[in-house]
């Protein structure tokens, strides 16, 4: 079976109109269900700057945990949103986005990478306070549209700083699309050597026509955990006018009987899923 994360944060977090937070839970509640490892189901960021999620607190009261084996992912970027998330037992996992790009980084966070590093630092402390654990997202992994230097040496160079912390979940992010086989492949399979104290997975936002290729780079280096939104809808809003997309999980899912795995989901409850995404995204 695949490790997968579903990323309805994603989704939503650029999507043009507010989607009503009732219709958030019932949409979140019916992807509990489904089966998957983890669900990234929202943020505590600045409202001002995605403001699809400022209603994250209401929506996390309204979710039935009480059937559910997924955990809870809450993405954050800066501590103020570290410690909203700490303050919700619930949440399992706090991700953060730390770039490998520095216009990204100051995109997205507003601060350099050189803070963002200080506060991957001070969330690992407030990890090893509540007993959650860190998810850190190494954005623009495979490149960036803004022109900074990039190589695959790079991920390596992060990864270092990031184990020395003791971060040991890592998602390698292609936040814009940018990554191919080429790349995919020697990062998952080097890291991988590398650093056996982390897992890593792979966040590949993408294109519909280059899904297989992607995803089967990373299996066939040895990457288990993928991230996926269902419907591909979405993309990060800090990193261009246009949406990217997601990779879409029911092609993760296509993957995974290919391969021989257990798709390991709830198939009835993936059905009732997919109707609720397209009454969101799709408007029917
Ligand atoms: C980090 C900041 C806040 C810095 O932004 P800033 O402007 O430096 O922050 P600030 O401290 O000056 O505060 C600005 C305003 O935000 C409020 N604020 C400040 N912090 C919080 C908070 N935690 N919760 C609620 N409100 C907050 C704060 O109260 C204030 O409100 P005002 O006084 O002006 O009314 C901002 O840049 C931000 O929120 N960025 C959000 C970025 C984001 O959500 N990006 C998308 C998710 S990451 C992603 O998609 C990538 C990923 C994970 O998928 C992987 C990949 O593909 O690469």
């Amino acid at each position: 079976m695949l490790y997968l994360t579903e990323c309805p944060r994603d989704a939503m977090q650029g999507w043009p109109t507010f989607i009503p937070t009732t219709d958030k839970i019932d949409y979140l509640n019916a992807l509990l269900k489904v089966g998957f490892s983890t669900l990234d189901f929202g943020s505590f960021v600045s409202p001002k700057a995605i403001p699809q999620l400022a209603d994250t607190a209401e929506v996390l009261e309204g979710l039935d945990l009480s059937q559910s084996g997924t955990m809870l992912l809450a993405i954050v970027a800066n501590l103020r949103g570290a410690e909203t998330a700490a303050s919700h037992p619930q949440i399992r996992y706090i991700g953060f986005p730390l770039s490998v790009s520095e216009t990204f980084q100051q995109r997205n966070t507003n601060k350099s990478i050189v803070q963002a590093l200080d506060d991957v630092a001070r969330m690992q402390d407030i990890c090893a306070r509540t007993g959650q654990q860190q998810v850190v997202y190494l954005s623009m992994g495979f490149g960036n549209p803004y022109g900074d230097a990039w190589s695959p040496a790079v991920l390596g160079e992060f990864t270092q700083k990031l184990d020395g912390l003791g971060v040991s979940i890592v998602a390698l992010s292609d936040t814009i699309g940018a990554s191919t086989p080429a790349t995919i492949g020697p990062a998952f399979r080097e890291l991988t050597a590398a650093y056996p104290n982390i897992r890593f997975g792979a966040h590949l936002h993408t294109t519909p026509d280059t899904w297989h290729e992607k995803v089967a780079a990373a299996y066939e280096a040895g990457c288990r955990h993928f991230d996926g939104a269902l419907g591909g809808y979405g993309g990060c809003p800090m990193a261009a006018d246009e949406l990217t997309g997601n990779m879409p999980t029911e092609r993760l899912l296509e993957f995974s009987t290919q391969v021989g795995l257990e798709p390991g989901v709830n198939l009835e409850a993936l059905g009732e899923a997919v109707r609720l995404n397209q009454r969101i995204f799709a408007g029917h």
